[in-house]
């Protein structure tokens, strides 16, 4: 892991901090971590993976699980639909040309915004914690808190999300409060984690939604089928597809640097790399991924 790594860390130089969340434009760009999390209970770090950062899009993933669970797979995909997308995660143009203008899939941010404001709760605050409480019990820790200062500049600078909500609210896509949808979101996005946090959940998808062995809800298994066949598909926006060739591994990204990878019933992967390409994900943290795919064969068409 240490040698994989060194040899990757270079790979950062080519890429730079987001900067349109101004407050991710802080965030270190040379920070490199790892973590493996194995179905033995196993955890093993590498690199630079005490320093938190926020969820930011990886957040989607576990919303998805929470809206899949409150509402049933047919309700979610009669407003959010399903296929990989070729456009920027944030595109506004690909919303007003799809069919009953409902997003693409759950992991761009109009699908991710519309699946948010179906988690259950009578308010944004109990919709916060149910997700909280969902990753708490995965991770196992219950301190989790949301980054206020990345939360606040999200809210400022969030116009291209809330052109999106609102151009869903007005299709029927959304049917609640459109700035208590975004602002879950925002919150949901600033959630504050490590790399071993993401290889915990990792580990938790990877083993079709098991914790400690168990499995917790009776519907897991099958929304976790779910956002890993997303995740394949479209968890790296418009680098999916280059991205299934490389590593062909389940995997989610999030404009603060961060990957959480889950290769079916192998392991759990966290990666940290704050310096991002021009589609939103870790340079040097892609590398990470296809070289830990290739050593370890963990390409689904490798099997
Ligand atoms: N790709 C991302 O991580 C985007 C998430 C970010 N919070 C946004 O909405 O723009």
């Amino acid at each position: 892991m240490q040698e994989i790594l060194d040899r990757n860390r270079p790979f950062a130089k080519l890429g730079n901090t987001a900067d349109y969340i101004p407050e991710l434009a802080y965030a270190d760009p040379d920070q490199i971590g790892l973590t493996i999390a194995s179905p033995d209970g196993k955890i093993t770090s590498v690199g630079d993976c005490e320093t938190p950062f926020t969820l930011q899009s990886i957040s989607k993933v576990i919303n998805l699980l929470v809206a899949v669970l409150d509402n049933g797979p047919d309700q979610v995909f009669s407003k959010v639909g399903m296929e990989s997308s070729g456009e920027p995660f944030n595109s506004v143009s690909e919303l007003e040309s799809k069919p009953e203008n409902r997003p693409l899939n759950p992991l761009i941010n109009a699908g991710a915004i519309a699946v948010s404001s179906m988690i259950h709760g009578n308010n944004v605050e109990e919709q916060y914690e149910r997700v909280c409480q969902f990753i708490s019990g995965i991770i196992g820790r219950d301190n989790l808190e949301y980054d206020e200062k990345v939360f606040q500049s999200e809210i400022l600078t969030g116009d291209r999300n809330r052109s999106l909500a609102y151009f869903m609210k007005s299709t029927g896509v959304i049917d609640t409060n459109v700035e208590k949808a975004l602002e879950l979101y925002f919150r949901l996005c600033s959630i504050k984690v490590t790399c071993s946090d993401l290889a915990k959940i990792g580990l938790f998808l990877s083993t079709g939604g098991r914790s400690q062995g168990q499995v917790v809800h009776k519907n897991l298994p099958r929304a976790v089928k779910i956002s890993l066949s997303i995740m394949l598909t479209a968890g790296m926006y418009n680098e999916s597809g280059e991205t299934l060739l490389r590593s062909g591994i389940p995997a989610k990204s999030g404009v603060s640097g961060g990957i959480l990878a889950a290769p079916p019933h192998e392991m759990g992967i966290g990666i940290i790399g704050p310096a991002i390409n021009g589609k939103g994900n870790s340079v040097a943290g892609l590398k990470i991924l296809e070289d830990i795919s290739s050593k370890y064969r963990l390409h689904i068409f490798d099997k």
